[in-house]
């Protein structure tokens, strides 16, 4: 599903002299099909970055990233966008919210992206708010207002909406109580159990060693500066 060959990644810094930090070099990742793989590494080794990267939000200086059967390295704009849309999803640590749409049209914005009729779009997406213990009068406000635990609630629904084949995940359990942890887990174990190959940074040790099944130490592709 996730394979990444000798890539690297380095940045450069236009506003500040064209400096540039080297980030990654001969980065290296296998996941299967119902697989969840821990990025680890100390802070700034780069696993946002690689995170990123998988997601097609940067381009790899060399190297070869393929996601669910698309080569991010030569895919076109359009491409990325259709495998956001259907096969990949990302739960990131902080919701981006659109003022004025309600938590229930957040969640259950990508099946109506796929076409899934209003009113079943709407249902799936209540059924998990409602797991995630999302109190039912939040459902229809914007969620801008929302604490950070339930706004990244609002972020873990709308990425488990679909049943994506991949899923990339940004500290999902950071802001949580033990019970919406809980259901987390649970959520991501029953995304294993379907097929999905799963990419995550977890600083929430526990968290990591119950749901990863391998860990992959980015230091070890830290480029030389
Ligand atoms: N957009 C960017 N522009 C310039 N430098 C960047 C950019 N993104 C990341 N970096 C640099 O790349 C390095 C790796 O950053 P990254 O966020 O990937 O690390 P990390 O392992 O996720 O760190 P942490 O655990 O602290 O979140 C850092 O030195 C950072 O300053």
């Amino acid at each position: 599903m996730i394979h990444v060959r000798d890539v690297s990644k380095s940045f450069t810094l236009h506003a500040q002299g064209g400096i540039v930090i080297p980030v990654l070099e001969g980065a290296r990742l296998e996941v299967a099909a119902g697989e969840c793989v821990a990025l680890t590494g100390s802070s700034g080794s780069g696993k946002s970055t690689l995170l990123r990267l998988l997601q097609g939000n940067y381009a790899p200086a060399s190297g070869r990233i393929e996601v669910a059967g698309l080569d991010l390295a030569t895919a076109t704009p359009r491409e990325i966008a259709a495998l956001r849309r259907d096969r990949l999803g990302y739960v990131s640590q902080f919701l981006r919210v659109v003022p004025r749409v309600p938590a229930h049209d957040v969640v259950a914005d990508p099946l109506l992206q796929l076409g899934v009729p209003p009113a079943a779009a709407r249902e799936r997406a209540e059924a998990l708010l409602s797991r995630l213990n999302l109190p039912q009068a939040l459902w229809s406000l914007s969620p801008t207002t929302f604490s950070g635990g339930e706004q990244q609630r609002v972020n873990i629904a709308r990425g488990f909406v679909h049943p994506y084949p991949v899923l990339l995940l940004d500290e999902p359990t950071a802001s949580l109580d033990p019970l919406n942890r809980a259901v987390v887990l649970d959520l991501i174990r029953e995304a294993k159990a379907r097929g999905a190959a799963l990419v995550g940074i977890f600083h929430d040790r526990e968290a990591r060693d119950e749901i990863a099944d391998r860990e992959v130490d980015v230091s070890l592709f830290a480029a030389a500066p």
